[in-house]
């Protein structure tokens, strides 16, 4: 994985401590007094030795109070988010490369001392206990004396840092190009939660309305306890992710297909708009949750239609596809930090190969004249405008710009091109947004 490098160290090459201290020995983790540290520790270590996404490791946890879960996964993903830095600040402190459990360990420890105003006390105290519990006693002097130095000193060692940069891989940074500082801006607060009401549905209260009429609440807002919810009043969707469907223009009457639909935050866009969907999505479990979404939301009249859009057939050439393609999804490290440090370049060189694919197969689906709105949650230029560029080039499209008007709720977002692009950076001042690319193409 892209382990977080560090260029400050000048003891020289480090060498990493014997692997079989490092907790995964085949001895079983001795029953846990600290579910919350436990869990954010197989969540780091999980995402730092295995490129495991966080939430594959939180849905195996199995059962356990909610609060411990919600205390873990604000651990594991603010030490995600910090994680660059605080590698950086460790490097001097260790005589040799530690092993990796032991390194994710130190690090869940940092961040409580530094990112979670955690008294020093138990900051360190319950990363010694981890450390002995997980069989790495070993090295829990070490820790202990570690973390103890950054409690003292933790301002000073961080004098001089450059955490936006640090916290960012370094193949990110190169790829944002010019935009990588202002992206970063967005990188160490946690998202608000947004959600898109139904046309008609009242703003549940302390919610703050945003220009395109997205409301938005402060991190941490548990959407289920909102007034509305269990009436289905509205669904969760960042305010970047519900504007490719407003792109779209007016689809009242016309019949849209969702290429990529699930959880289907666009499909309710889709069909609150008055348009006729049909909803493809390959994987069962995350059709069903779809269908469970549209039934709360009252929505049942979406086709849902569980195949690979690769290979599906639609019955007629339709008005309009929405192809909101899987990708890296770099651009929504806010929620999900661990993306980050589980994408490699590789990874975003396949996922525009199959993005090419999606696209010619949409081709197929679309009336002469027909729309295809394509969006992708990725920053990376690979995934978005270079594959538009790819499609004019193949042939049998043209370009549809977005104009100033449909654009005036969010103006920063239109590029020259007339493109749709947000990143985590834009609109600090309201809380930010996640990052989006989408263009609209017309079947010619
Ligand atoms: C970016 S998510 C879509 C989010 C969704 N449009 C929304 O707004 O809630 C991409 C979805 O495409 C699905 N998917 C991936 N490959 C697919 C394929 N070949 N055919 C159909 N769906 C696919 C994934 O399972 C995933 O649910």
């Amino acid at each position: 994985m892209n382990k977080p490098t560090t260029s400050r160290g000048s003891r020289g090459p480090r060498k990493a401590a014997p692997a079989k201290q490092s907790g995964h020995s085949g001895r079983p983790p001795r029953p846990s007094a600290d579910p919350t540290r436990d869990l954010a520790f197989d969540i780091v270590c999980g995402v730092v030795e295995h490129r495991r996404m966080l939430e594959t490791t939180l849905d195996r946890a199995g059962a356990m109070e909610p609060r411990d879960r919600a205390s873990a996964h604000r651990l594991a993903a603010t030490t995600l988010r910090h994680m660059g830095s605080m590698t950086e600040l460790l490097q001097p402190l260790l005589r040799r490369e530690p092993p990796e459990p032991v390194r994710c360990a130190l690090l869940l420890g940092v961040a409580q001392l530094l990112h979670l105003e955690t008294p020093p006390h138990a900051a360190v105290g319950t990363i010694v206990d981890l450390l002995r519990r997980r069989g790495l006693a070993p090295f829990a002097g070490l820790a202990n004396a570690v973390l103890r130095r950054i409690s003292r000193e933790g301002a000073t060692l961080r004098e001089g840092l450059d955490e936006a940069r640090l916290d960012v891989p370094a193949w990110l940074w190169s790829a944002w190009g010019q935009r990588a500082r202002a992206i970063s801006r967005g990188l160490h607060r946690e998202a608000p939660l947004d959600i898109t009401l139904r046309p008609g549905a009242e703003a549940p209260a302390e919610g703050d309305v945003l220009p395109t009429g997205s409301v938005r609440f402060p991190a941490g807002t548990r959407m289920v306890e909102l007034e509305g919810f269990e009436e289905g009043a509205f669904w969760a969707q960042d305010v970047a992710a519900s504007m490719p469907v407003r792109l779209m223009g007016d689809v009242a009457g016309k019949t849209v297909i969702d290429l990529c639909a699930a959880p289907g935050g666009k499909t309710a866009q889709l069909a609150c708009a008055g348009a006729s969907v049909i909803a493809v999505e390959r994987e069962a479990a995350r059709a069903d949750r779809l269908r469970e979404n549209l039934k709360r939301l009252k929505l049942e009249a979406v086709d849902v239609v569980e195949g690979d859009a690769l290979t599906w057939q639609a019955p007629e050439p339709v008005d309009a596809v929405l192809l909101d393609a899987p990708c890296s999804a770099t651009g929504t490290f806010r929620r999900h930090p661990d993306v980050l440090w589980i994408k490699r370049p590789r990874d975003v060189v396949a996922l525009a190969e199959t993005q090419d694919s999606f696209i010619d197969a949409a081709r197929a689906m679309l009336k002469p004249g027909g729309t295809l709105l394509y969006a992708v949650c990725s920053l990376q230029d690979e995934e978005g405008p270079q594959r538009v560029q790819a499609a004019l080039e193949r042939g049998g499209w043209k370009l549809e710009p977005f104009t100033e008007a449909e654009l005036e709720n969010m103006s920063v977002a239109r590029t020259a091109e007339g493109y749709f692009r947000t990143h985590p950076g834009l609109w600090q001042e309201r809380g930010g947004m996640d990052g989006f690319f989408a263009a609209r193409l017309i079947r010619i």
